[in-house]
């Protein structure tokens, strides 16, 4: 096996090839205003007095001049007076002391809502993702959502408490500043303008070259965060296998891909700061020059210059820092974009404009000439579902039975909606189920699937899942879930450390294989549909169990309408009628003892699936 057949990427995650027509920059970031409205405010306020901040720190060089050129040349000609000097130094004082309260201020104000707006975000990817057709999450990498939902949506909130504010405090500071400088003289305030023509030339290249490699660095972190999850969650299949180090090679290649787009970026930010903190310096020389030349000339006092030296010293850290903003600001861009790819995408399967109710649900599921393809599918391809046509009458148990990979188990999925139908209908009472909304729909049938998904809470949360009607603690609640229990022959968990309140462990891995597919069968039952759907429900258990679970579960299919992928006679014969599937479609339906009459097809399959010793 090589590297790349280890559990990794089954799927292709849309991130990479996403990258569409690029937007201009604020455009895609004006994108986040919906979320950032309740929250401007404070921001333009921290705005606000971080202007206030930077114009404090601009006007000590203007105290400088007229303390040098009045108060100090006077007391120099020892004929001035010196207390004026006093307060003039205290006034710089006073202003130093007034930009750092300032500066504390706006950190203050930005601190709260920039958080606020980060758990926003948060919340509507999550309900994003859960409202996302299950298609969708069979195309997306899971570390690709984990990446976005953690890391890019964190920076977004760094670049509204920080980066933002900064980036147009120290914009309007420069531009405050250098017109100032001309103020003093226009050949002092030209050096500085034509010295800064090349911090915007490379700053526009580098946007370029940069906005590739950001969103590349954070493609990559996704794809690692994949691979770490896929390994973590394989790790028993991989110890197995002995395959840790080939895991750990491909994690290798991964993550040497990765810090080698860093080490590019890091180059680039690099040269850009390099420029950024050349720049001022060249300035500040080259107005010294011009300076001197102008104070020799009397065109210029020595106050002047002395204030303008402080005045392009404040410049500095503004125009330096424009470095690692216009970075940031890009990688703030890639991460707006990658979170909004997924606001981006369709929720296709959602409730209808206006919705039909049933009232007093009969149980009557109906496939009418049912046609299904998933969606990655070829047009060449035939449908999996290719003109499916099945009527379970209400309080009847159907089992269904195939050859492996004859569509079963997607067939199952399309009565919920998790996947919509591509022609044709599944009917609930005669109801099409895209008139009812979804969440009828799903209190409406209830689905045990093979293999069964515990959460990582406690037995009895699990199993209430589908009663969102019920406190969990009530004594009815109580009621249903024993009943659950009693009907999936679970009463294992009354020995568990805390019974039902135990905490079942991520996933319910510290359960057998055969109890978590006992407490996902409660956790159906529990829900008390009109329908059932189960797909191979008593797989993991051994016969004896099998045994008592289908003599409960017949007590319960006795009023349930139910559909039941079977791979074992003992499930078949849970059925009142077997539907046989083949090719996509229904070959042939009726009792079991019918169709061994008068299906071939069904006979084959029925000797397939028959323990040898039972035939
Ligand atoms: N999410 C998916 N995306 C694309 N194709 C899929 C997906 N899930 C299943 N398939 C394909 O659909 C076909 C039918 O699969 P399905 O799991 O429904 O068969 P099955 O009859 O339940 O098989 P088994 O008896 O082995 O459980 C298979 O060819 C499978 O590769």
């Amino acid at each position: 096996m090589t590297s790349s057949q280890l559990p990794s990427s089954a799927h292709n995650s849309p991130s990479s090839q996403t990258e569409t027509k690029r937007q201009p920059t604020l455009k895609a970031l004006a994108r986040l205003l919906p979320f950032a409205k309740p929250a401007l405010p404070r921001l333009i306020g921290g705005l606000f007095v971080g202007l206030g901040a930077a114009l404090a720190a601009l006007a000590i060089p203007l105290v400088l001049q007229w303390v040098i050129d009045g108060p100090l040349s006077a007391a120099m000609q020892s004929n001035g007076d010196r207390s004026q000097i006093v307060w003039a130094t205290l006034g710089v004082l006073g202003l130093g002391i007034i930009e750092a309260a300032l500066v504390y201020f706006r950190r203050v104000l930005v601190l709260a809502p920039s958080t606020e707006v980060e758990y926003a975000v948060r919340q509507s990817f999550t309900e994003r993702l859960l409202r996302l057709p299950v298609a969708f999450h069979d195309r997306w990498q899971s570390g690709q959502l984990l990446s976005r939902m953690m890391q890019d949506i964190s920076m977004i909130r760094r670049w509204l408490a920080f980066g933002s504010i900064l980036l147009l405090i120290n914009l309007i500071t420069i531009v405050v500043g250098t017109a100032l400088l001309f103020r003093w003289h226009w050949s002092l305030g030209v050096v500085f303008v034509v010295c800064s023509i090349p911090i915007w030339v490379v700053g526009f290249r580098f946007e370029q070259r940069y906005g590739t490699l950001s969103r590349n660095s954070q493609d990559q972190a996704g794809d690692l965060a994949t691979s770490v999850e896929e390994s973590v969650h394989g790790i028993r299949v991989l110890k197995a296998f002995g395959r840790g180090s080939h895991a750990l090679n491909k994690f290798v290649k991964q993550a040497e891909t990765l810090r080698d787009t860093e080490l590019k970026k890091g180059y680039e930010v690099g040269l850009l700061w390099f420029w950024y903190d050349l720049v001022p310096v060249l300035a500040l020389g080259l107005s010294l020059i011009t300076g001197i030349w102008l104070v020799s000339r009397g065109e210029l006092t020595v106050g002047e210059l002395f204030a303008f030296f402080a005045m392009a010293t404040a410049l500095r850290w503004p125009m330096g820092s424009l470095g690692f903003l216009f970075s940031f600001l890009i990688d703030t861009r890639t991460a707006t974009d990658r979170v909004f790819e997924v606001f981006d995408s369709q929720v296709v399967i959602r409730d209808p404009a206006d919705p039909k109710t049933i009232a007093d649900p009969k149980g009557e599921l109906a496939f009418r000439d049912v046609h299904f393809h998933y969606p990655d599918a070829r047009d060449s391809e035939t449908d999996i579902i290719d003109g499916f046509d099945l009527v379970l009458r209400p309080g009847e148990t159907m089992a269904l039975v195939g050859v492996t990979g004859s569509g079963k188990t997607t067939l199952t999925t399309l009565p919920t909606r998790l996947y919509d139908v591509t022609a044709g209908a599944v009917e609930i009472d005669g109801i099409d189920v895209r008139e009812l909304r979804l969440e009828e729909l799903r209190s409406l049938i209830g689905v045990a699937f093979e293999e069964p998904v515990l959460f990582s809470s406690t037995v009895r949360e699990n199993v209430l899942l589908g009663r969102h009607d019920l406190d969990l603690h009530s004594a009815e609640a109580d009621a249903v879930l024993r009943e659950a229990l009693d009907v999936a022959q679970a009463s294992f968990v009354f020995d568990l450390p805390d019974g039902l309140d135990t905490a079942v462990g991520e996933e319910g891995l510290s359960l057998s294989g055969g109890q978590r597919q006992r407490l996902a069968l409660a956790r159906v039952v529990a829900a008390k549909p009109a329908i059932l759907v189960l797909d191979d429900p008593l797989s993991a258990l051994d016969v004896d169990t099998e045994a008592l679970v289908e003599a409960a579960l017949r007590r319960v299919l006795a009023n349930t309408t139910a559909l039941i992928v079977a791979h074992r006679p003992s499930t078949v014969a849970l059925a009142d009628r077997v539907a046989v599937m083949r090719d996509g479609r229904i070959e042939a339906v009726g009792t079991h003892a019918e169709l061994l009459r008068t299906s071939a097809h069904y006979r084959h399959l029925i000797v397939s699936i028959t323990p040898e010793a039972t035939r």
